[in-house]
């Protein structure tokens, strides 16, 4: 049976007055890479924060891993990796020395970090660098530093907000591979955060669409092109544009 390990019911955040994500209802099962799509400002990144427990819904719960984040943020945190579109690293030291360093602090001992960042780097194609401090890292191999930093931890979830920002098109091949691999070997089960229509339908098992922070859509890109058009022939950009006008405005 089908294991859950991200669950949304109800999931609301307020600003003032203002609704950034509305009544929202999501689960991904362990295994799935599902896609969180929409336009700027539609309540994606919202959403992650309070899968992290580092912002408070003001109505609903999120479970991850069937832990609540908001009580237990700590917990969470050491079961899911999140990977942010700019990722921060100690930028005068090696790439080897920054993943035994986020081990470490992950209670891995230094003799097991220093074989884990090794495999680690070879795994996302930074081996010949050795020796190169990340001040240095080209806005890609940050990314795959990235990757390899959120994947050091063995998460259980890695939550990946626009992951391919700035690698050259092999490179986000290669990532995007990279991902789907590690869900075949390892069930892991990953939340990929795009507006690369493109690349979340080559690697994503489901999607959710959210507009004004709300998910107007979700499922399998066949299911959705049946449900919207009646037939399973349309891609994701069909799908995703059948929801706004060519001003940008959302259909009800
Ligand atoms: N700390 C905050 N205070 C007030 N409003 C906020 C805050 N954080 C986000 N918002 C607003 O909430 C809405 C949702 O923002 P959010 O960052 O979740 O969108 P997003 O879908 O991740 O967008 P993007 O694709 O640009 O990353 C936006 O209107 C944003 O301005």
């Amino acid at each position: 049976m089908a294991e859950t390990i991200i669950e949304l019911v109800n999931l609301t955040k307020k600003y003032r007055s203002f609704t950034a994500v509305d009544h929202i209802h999501l689960t991904v099962e362990k295994g799935e890479i599902f896609g969180l799509l929409g336009p700027n400002g539609a309540g994606k990144s919202t959403t992650i924060l309070m899968m992290l427990g580092l912002t408070e819904p003001n109505e609903g719960q999120a479970k991850v891993c069937g832990i609540d984040p908001t009580r237990h943020p700590i917990e969470v945190k050491r079961r899911v990796g999140y990977l942010p579109e700019d990722i921060g690293f100690y930028d005068d030291r090696t790439g080897l020395e920054n993943l035994v360093y986020t081990a470490m602090l992950n209670r891995i001992s230094e003799a097991e970090a220093t074989q884990k960042a090794n495999a680690l780097l070879k795994r996302v194609g930074l081996e010949n660098v050795d020796g190169k401090k990340t001040g240095k890292y080209s806005k890609g191999m940050r990314q795959r530093l990235g990757l390899a930093d959120v994947l050091i931890k063995n998460p259980q979830v890695i939550i990946l907000d626009e992951p391919t920002s700035g690698i050259d098109p092999q490179g986000v091949r290669a990532f995007l591979d990279l991902i789907i691999e590690l869900r075949n070997e390892h069930g892991l089960t990953v939340l990929f955060s795009s507006h690369n229509l493109h690349q979340v339908e080559q690697v994503c098992d489901r999607v959710g669409i959210f507009v004004q922070g709300k998910i107007c859509a979700m499922g399998t890109i066949t299911d959705l092109s049946r449900q919207l058009f009646g037939d399973a022939d349309h891609n994701l950009e069909d799908i995703y544009n059948s929801f706004f006008d060519e001003g940008g405005v959302h259909h009800e």
